[in-house]
């Protein structure tokens, strides 16, 4: 079945259902494999709009050679991938709550031992990343989908690139999530490692918990808050979970709390069942 080691794939091998979504490059379908029943989501891209985008053709294929090989129960399978000649298709496992972002207007911010658990999953999956020296570079709740039984499933490696990345850090999230060393100009070496990720796992966490970036604010003003690192955590925020977003949120990115940490800190242990 789809779960086997890559095969060739194409169209007629999937009854396409209900759409689930509609990215900025194309179309998300609820699908079923004909000969397993398998179900799937199947993601359309049309090769005219990726050409159109400086150099989107090839951070697809970066994408699809990264998370070919990527196995971790939070880090949303790419099972395979085809194309005709209009379209390019990516084949990847349905996260059944679908996105992160949409559950969390919802409710408009979770309880701290839901945003917690979210938390640990998120760490787990950035172990799993930083370990194969992988950084995600695009940690937002937009890139986030969430399973059935609510675990996180970080995806979208559109952004994704292997460090060291010695290549000028390019505008390339929304403002809200990007660490201070990626929106410094003028420095000489505007590069950076597997750090910014903690420092978006930081933004993250806060805005389980609060409901809104913590930088957000007009575009100039959100530069200036992060390059300050000049945020305010509301009183309803315990002090565990104040303590570990002011360990993440850090300017210096060698100072930010690891990730192994983060699996230990009282705030995640107070709420995370060990060995979940
Ligand atoms: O999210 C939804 O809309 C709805 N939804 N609901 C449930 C569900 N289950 C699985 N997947 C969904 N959506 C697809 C998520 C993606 C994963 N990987 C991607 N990769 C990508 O878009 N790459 C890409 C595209 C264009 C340019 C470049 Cl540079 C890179 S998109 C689901």
């Amino acid at each position: 079945t789809l779960l086997d080691e890559p095969r060739t794939f194409h169209l007629g091998m999937f009854e396409i259902g209900k759409p689930l979504g509609k990215g900025k490059f194309g179309r998300v379908y609820l699908v079923k494999e004909r000969t397993s029943g398998f179900i799937c989501a199947l993601k359309v891209l049309y090769k005219s709009e990726l050409q159109q985008g400086s150099g989107v053709e090839k951070q697809v294929r970066r994408e699809i050679e990264i998370q070919s090989n990527l196995r971790h129960p939070n880090i949303l399978r790419l099972f395979g991938h085809f194309h005709d000649p209009k379209r390019i298709f990516l084949i990847l496992e349905f996260a059944g709550q679908g996105e992160l972002y949409k559950l969390l207007r919802k409710e408009s911010r979770f309880p701290e031992w839901k945003a917690a658990q979210y938390v640990a999953q998120m760490a787990s999956a950035l172990q799993y990343l930083h370990r194969k020296h992988i950084i995600h570079r695009d940690i937002k709740p937009e890139n986030i989908l969430v399973g059935v039984h609510d675990e996180i499933k970080l995806s979208d490696f559109g952004w994704s690139v292997h460090t060291p990345n010695r290549r000028r850090a390019t505008l390339c999230g929304t403002l809200d999530y990007l660490p201070p060393e990626m929106i410094k100009s003028g420095s000489r070496d505007n590069t950076y490692d597997e750090k910014v990720d903690l420092w978006s796992l930081g933004v993250l966490t806060y805005e389980f918990l609060v409901g809104e970036a913590p930088f957000e604010d007009t575009p100039v003003m959100t530069h200036r808050r992060i390059a300050r690192a000049d945020m305010t955590i509301p009183p309803f925020v315990s002090a565990e979970a104040r303590d570990l977003i002011k360990k993440l949120l850090v300017l210096d990115p060698d100072k930010r709390l690891a990730l192994e940490a983060i699996q230990e800190h009282p705030w995640i242990l107070k709420h995370c069942v060990k060995g979940e």
